[in-house]
C-alpha cells in the first residue's frame, strides 16, 4: 500500500528541511498542496528542497512552476479539474506528466479522465485537519475492484491508530497530513519506523554478518544487530561491518542492548530491554535525536516506555520463540487486541512493533490490531525463499 504525504497548508517553519527529512527518512511522495499559496512563497519553498526529491513530488497549484523545478507529477484539485479541458489531461500524459486529482463521492469514479493515475477519495475519517469535514465511509466499507477505473488513495484523519484500516477497505494507499504536521512528536515518527525489521542472529550455519546480508539482499531495510553473550569490544567490530553492509543497501542499523557501539559506528538507532539501560541515560551517550526502541510485555511497560521517550516499542513475545532466552509471558493476537484497545482508549499512539516466534501468515492478524509493524529473526533465516517473503511481508504491511 502506497503511503503518500500531503504538505501543511500554510507555509511553516523549516518547512523544506523537514520535507527534507521525510523523504530522507523513506517518503516516496509528497504532495505540495498550499490552497491559496502565494507562487513567489512556493517558489522559495522548492527552491529549498534537495533537487533528488523533485521526481517524488506532485504539485497542487501554481503548475507552471513544474517546468522551473522540472517536477513531472501534476495534482489537479476537484475545482481546478472541472474547469480543465480533458484534452489538456491528454496532452500533459502523452507529455510524460503524472496526473492525479480528488473526489469526495465514490460516483465519481466512473467519470474520470483515464489520463489520472490515481484519485484521492475522502475523508475516509473525521478529518484532523479540515474541523466539521465529515467522514464519507464507515469503517465497514470496502472498495470493490470494479468500481477501481484508477488507483483510489485514501485521504482525510489518516493517522498511525487507524491507517490499518485503510487496507481492510481496499484503498491502494493512504495519504497523510495532519497526523505528520498537527500532532505531537510520536505520530510524526510512525512515519520513521520501518514496519519490517529484521533482527539478527547467529546459527549453526549463519553468523551475523551472514544473517543481515541475507535479509539485505532479501529486501530489508531495518536491521538490528543483535549480539548477545560477546563483550562490548567484539560487539564493536562486528557493528563496524555491519553498518558499511547497511550502508551500502541504503538500510538502516539499529544496535541492541549497546549504546556506546551506537555512538561508535552512528547507527540510525538503539534498541533497549526493560533490564537494559534506561533510555533517559542512553539518551546522554547517543544524542537526542537518536532513534531509541523499547521493550515492553505489558501496558504498564508501554506506559512506561512513552513516559522515557521511546520512539517506538517492541511488543513481545507474540508466541514461544528459541531466539530469546528468559521470554516474558506470551502475548498471542488477544495480549496484543486488549492492550492496543487500552491505548486507544486512553488516546496515546506509539509506533509498536511486534516480535517474537512471528511468522508470514501471523502478520496480517497482528497488523489487524492496530500494531505498526513486525520483528523477525528466526521465520526469514530459515525461510527457504527470503526474497518472496520479504516481498510477500511488504505487500501485507505497507
Ligand atoms: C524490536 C525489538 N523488540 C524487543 C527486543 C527485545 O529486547 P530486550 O528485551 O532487551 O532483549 P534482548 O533482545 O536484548 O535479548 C528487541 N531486541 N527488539
Ligand atoms: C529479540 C526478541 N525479543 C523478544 C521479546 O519478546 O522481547 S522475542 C525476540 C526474538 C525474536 O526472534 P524470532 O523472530 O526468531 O522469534
Ligand atoms: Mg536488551
Amino acid at each position: 500500500m502506497k503511503l503518500i504525504a500531503i504538505s501543511h497548508p500554510e507555509f511553516i517553519l523549516n518547512e523544506a528541511e523537514r520535507i527534507n527529512a521525510l523523504f530522507r527518512d523513506g517518503l516516496l511522495r509528497l504532495h505540495l498542496r498550499k490552497p491559496g499559496g502565494d507562487i513567489a512563497d512556493l517558489n522559495r519553498l522548492l527552491g529549498k528542497i534537495d533537487p533528488e526529491f523533485y521526481p517524488k513530488i506532485a504539485l497542487h497549484h501554481h503548475h507552471e512552476l513544474a517546468a522551473q523545478y522540472g517536477l513531472t507529477r501534476l495534482h489537479f484539485p476537484e475545482k481546478l479539474r472541472n474547469d480543465t479541458p480533458e484534452t489538456m489531461f491528454q496532452k500533459l500524459k502523452n507529455a510524460g506528466f503524472q496526473l492525479s486529482t480528488s473526489i469526495h463521492d465514490i460516483e465519481q469514479l466512473s467519470e474520470l479522465s483515464s489520463a489520472f493515475d490515481y484519485t484521492f477519495l475522502g475523508p475516509v475519517f473525521d478529518s484532523i485537519t479540515k474541523k466539521g469535514y465529515q467522514r464519507i465511509v464507515n469503517d465497514d466499507f470496502c472498495l470493490k475492484e470494479d468500481q477501481k477505473t484508477i488507483k483510489v488513495i485514501a485521504i482525510g484523519g489518516i493517522n498511525h491508530s487507524n491507517i490499518h484500516k485503510i487496507k481492510q477497505m481496499n484503498f491502494d494507499g493512504a495519504a497523510v497530513l495532519g497526523a505528520i504536521w498537527n500532532s505531537e512528536a510520536s505520530d510524526f515518527q510512525f512515519l520513521k519506523i520501518h514496519k519490517l525489521q529484521f533482527i539478527s542472529n547467529q546459527t549453526a550455519g549463519l553468523s551475523h554478518l551472514e544473517s543481515i546480508k541475507l535479509a539485505l539482499t532479501a529486501g530489508c531495510r531495518w536491521i538490528q544487530l543483535r549480539v548477545k553473550n560477546q563483550p562490548e569490544n567484539e560487539v564493536l567490530e562486528i557493528a563496524i561491518a555491519a553498518k558499511e553492509l547497511c550502508d551500502s543497501y541504503a538500510a538502516r542499523l539499529i544496535i541492541n542492548d549497546f549504546p556506546h557501539v551506537v555512538k561508535a559506528v552512528n547507527a540510525y538507532g538503539l534498541h533497549l530491554g526493560l533490564n537494559d539501560m534506561q533510555i533517559s541515560e542512553a539518551r546522554e551517550i547517543v544524542g537526542y535525536n537518536m532513534i531509541i526502541g523499547g521493550t515492553a510485555n505489558t501496558f504498564e511497560d508501554v506506559l512506561l516506555r512513552i513516559n522515557e521517550g521511546a520512539d517506538y516499542i517492541g511488543l513481545g513475545p507474540f508466541r514461544f520463540t528459541t531466539t530469546k532466552q528468559n521470554l516474558s509471558p506470551i502475548l498471542g493476537l488477544d495480549g496484543y487486541r486488549v492492550l492496543m484497545q487500552k491505548l486507544s482508549e486512553q488516546k496515546l499512539s506509539i509506533p509498536i512493533i511486534a516480535i517474537g516466534g512471528i511468522l508470514p501468515d501471523d502478520v496480517a492478524e497482528i497488523l489487524a490490531t492496530g500494531i505498526h509493524g513486525v520483528a523477525m529473526s528466526s521465520a526469514l533465516i530459515q525461510s527457504k525463499e527470503t526474497k518472496e517473503t520479504v516481498q510477500k511481508l511488504e505487500e501485507i504491511l505497507c
